[in-house]
Formats: C-alpha cells, structure tokens, sequence
C-alpha cells in the first residue's frame, strides 16, 4: 500500500524540464550599498579623517545580473572607511570605493522608487552610496557614517525591434530565420522562458537587434502566466514586429480558442493594458504559418479585417477589446518555418528603422535650432 502510495506521489511529482530548471533569466535585483564610515579627525593637531569610499555601479557588456549575484552572495555591498587622522598622516586616506559591475540597459532605483541612473552605455557608471566625510573641526573630529541605502536594479534588454506574440505563434523559428539566434524551439508553450536576442545583419555591414519577448499570454495584465515580466523590455525598442499564428491559438482547454483577428486584438489589449504608449509604437504585423493547408483562404477571407482593424471590432468578445487600436506600418505574411518572406520582413524592418531614424534626425535639429534661438536671441538690425 506505501509502495503504492510513494508511486503515485512521484508520479504527480514531474521533475522540471531540463532547460527551466535552475539558472532563470535574472532581471531585477535588490542589493544594500553602504558607503565607508569617514575616519576619525586628530583634535590635537586639527588632523582630518579620510573620506569613507563611496559605491558606484559600472555598466559593462556581457554581464549580467547573475554575475552580480556570484559576486555579492549576501547581496550586500560595502566600500571601506577613510582612514583616521594620525601624527603620522593628519590627512587621513580616503576610503578605497566600490565600483559594482552591472550589465548595460541597467536602471537603478532606490527603495522610494527614485531613479538614481539609467545606464545605457558601456562603462557608463552612476554612484549609488556615498562614503561619510572624515571627522574634522565642524564635526568634533568624528567621522560621519556612509550612506546606507536599498537599491533596485532593474534590467531592461535594448534592442531595436521587439518580437511580440502569444506563445507558440513561431516567434523562436522566426528569429532563428531572420537572425544569427539559436532559440529553442518546440511544438508546445512556452518553449522560451527568456528574451532571446539575434543580430540581423545587412549587406552594408549595418546591423539591428530584434529580442523574442517570451510568455505573453492573453490576461497577463492580471499576472495570468509570466504576467508582465518580459514587457518592460519593448519599452526600449524602437519598432514592434507583432506576430500571429494565421490558424488562431488556444492556450490550453480551459481557455477558448482565439482566431488570429482576435489574437490581434488581444495582444493589442495586453500592450494597452500593460502601457498605453506602446501602442502607438511603430509596428509590423507579422502573420505566421502561412504553408500550412488552410491558411490562404483564411488569409484572403480576412484580408480587409486586417487592413482596417476597425471593421471587426465591434465583434471582439469585450475583454480582449482594445480602446486604442495598434497602426501597422505593414503586414506581411510568412512561413518562419520554411523561411518564406523573411527576407522581406527584413527589407521592411530596415525600411522602418532608417525612416524613423530620418525622422529623430529632423526633429533633433528642430529642436537644436529652437533652443539656440532661445539661447541667443535676436540681435541687431533685422534684415528682411
Ligand atoms: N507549419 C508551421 N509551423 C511553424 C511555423 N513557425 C513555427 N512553427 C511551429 O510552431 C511551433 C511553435 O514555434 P516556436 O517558434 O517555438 O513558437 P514561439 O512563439 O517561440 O513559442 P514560445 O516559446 O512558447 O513563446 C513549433 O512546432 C514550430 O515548428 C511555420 O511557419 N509553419
């Protein structure tokens, strides 16, 4: 009966599958940062202590928050305290600082919510702690405590475009198409539990980044699945490549099964949801397995829907309704599996990103002229 009883345990008891266990994509992270105590003045002979070291993130290429984690296994940071003043040295040292590598596209928080850097470059750094200033007259010669404070760091990926779609629409076999990525692909949900970055590269040696955004799933906004975890990360991309699978998706029984009209409208809903603006990103819509059987008539059946987004809406069940309907700059459809119009998609991609990039340009030198007109204001004689 115990045998029986341990059987049926294991049974229920499935080890995770191998590539979800241990090592989960790590992208945020709490650390306590104290700065060094300041040293101690000589009162004697008005000596000044060393200033305590002070602690400062440093964003680097090719780490990541795990790294962080190894480095700082208490998850806390402490640079060292100034020296005390002395007969010997009456300026005391400075306390040694701390300089914590983080990877680029970090943005520090501290625990009220405040954002203290955003670190967008290489060896771009921000100080997150100061060192207490060594004792001196105005302080009886006691040197002061280092800040100590909580901080949040927050990692979003920066990448130029920003795959988005439910899971199994085919989001990993596109970019293994278009890209230099080697994702996992598999024929069930939720295959990727990370973002996935691939570089696409052009024959003028230009090249983009496009990251698969993994676990969305319808009602994410309520936290159903990953919820919003992998979102944050299109807010630094500059265009949105939707994709959809053209025969619809069902999550699992329990929930119904969608068209790829209404998977439109509900990755819509979850972006608005999720944050207003992003809806109004530039974005491409991808519509996915385009070999298999049926998918031509549906295609050609759905075609005006597609063009204008507006025609079905009334249809679409009330709570994948979106207020704000996406725009798309073009829609395209594809087979990623057997690489059919990736090519294109990577044409339109480029297209969309140099106008956009012609676009900031105008407005940056709008912008310059208006305020150095601003600045510098008119003088002498006006010549018409
Ligand atoms: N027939 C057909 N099948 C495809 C196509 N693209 C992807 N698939 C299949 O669809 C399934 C899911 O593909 P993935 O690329 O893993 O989908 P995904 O969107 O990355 O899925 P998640 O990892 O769950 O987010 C796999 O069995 C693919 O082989 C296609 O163009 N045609």
């Amino acid at each position: 009966m115990v045998q029986i009883f341990r059987f049926s345990l294991n049974s229920i008891k499935k080890p995770a599958r191998s590539h979800m266990r241990g090592n989960i994509f790590l992208d945020s992270l709490r650390l306590t940062v104290k700065g060094g105590h300041g040293g101690n003045g000589l009162p004697r002979y008005g000596g000044v202590g060393g200033q305590g070291g002070c602690i400062y993130c440093v964003a680097k290429e090719g780490v990541t928050l795990r790294n962080v984690v190894q480095r700082y296994g208490e998850k806390r940071v402490n640079a060292s305290n100034g020296e005390d003043s002395s007969k010997h040295r009456l300026l005391g040292r400075r306390g040694v600082d701390e300089e914590v590598v983080v990877p680029v596209g970090v943005q520090i928080y501290d625990d009220h919510g405040q954002l203290l850097g955003d670190l967008n470059d290489s060896d771009a750094s921000c100080i997150v702690a100061v060192g207490g200033m060594g004792g001196c007259s105005g302080t009886s010669f006691l040197g002061k405590p280092g800040e100590n404070r909580v901080i949040n760091l927050d990692l979003k990926l920066i990448a130029d475009v920003g795959l988005v779609g439910f899971p199994n629409a085919g989001k990993s076999t596109f970019l293994k198409a278009i890209s230099n990525a080697k994702p996992k692909i598999g024929s069930y949900p939720f295959t990727t539990i990370r973002p996935q970055i691939g570089t696409v590269q052009y024959a003028d040696l230009r090249s983009i980044t496009i990251a698969d955004l993994p676990g969305l799933i319808e009602g994410a906004h309520a936290n159903f699945g990953m919820g919003h975890k992998f979102l944050k990360h299109i807010e630094r991309t500059r265009l949105l490549l939707f994709i959809v699978d053209i025969t619809g998706f069902r999550l699992s029984p329990k929930h119904e099964r969608r068209d790829f009209l209404q998977n439109i409208y509900a990755l819509n809903k979850e972006l608005e949801l999720y944050d207003k603006t992003l809806v109004g990103k530039p974005s491409v819509l991808l519509i996915n397995k385009m070999d298999l059987p049926e998918a031509k008539d549906i295609f050609n059946s759905n075609k005006p829907f597609i063009k204008d987004l507006t025609l079905k809406l009334n249809e679409c069940p009330e709570n994948i309704k979106p207020e704000k309907l996406l725009k798309f700059e073009a829609f395209i459809p594809i087979s990623a599996k057997d690489s059919v119009r990736i090519n294109h998609v990577k044409e339109k991609v480029r297209l969309v990103l140099d106008d956009l990039a012609a676009k900031e340009q105008v407005t940056d030198a709008t912008v310059l002229r208006e305020r150095l007109a601003n600045e510098i204001g008119e003088r002498g004689p006006r010549v018409i």
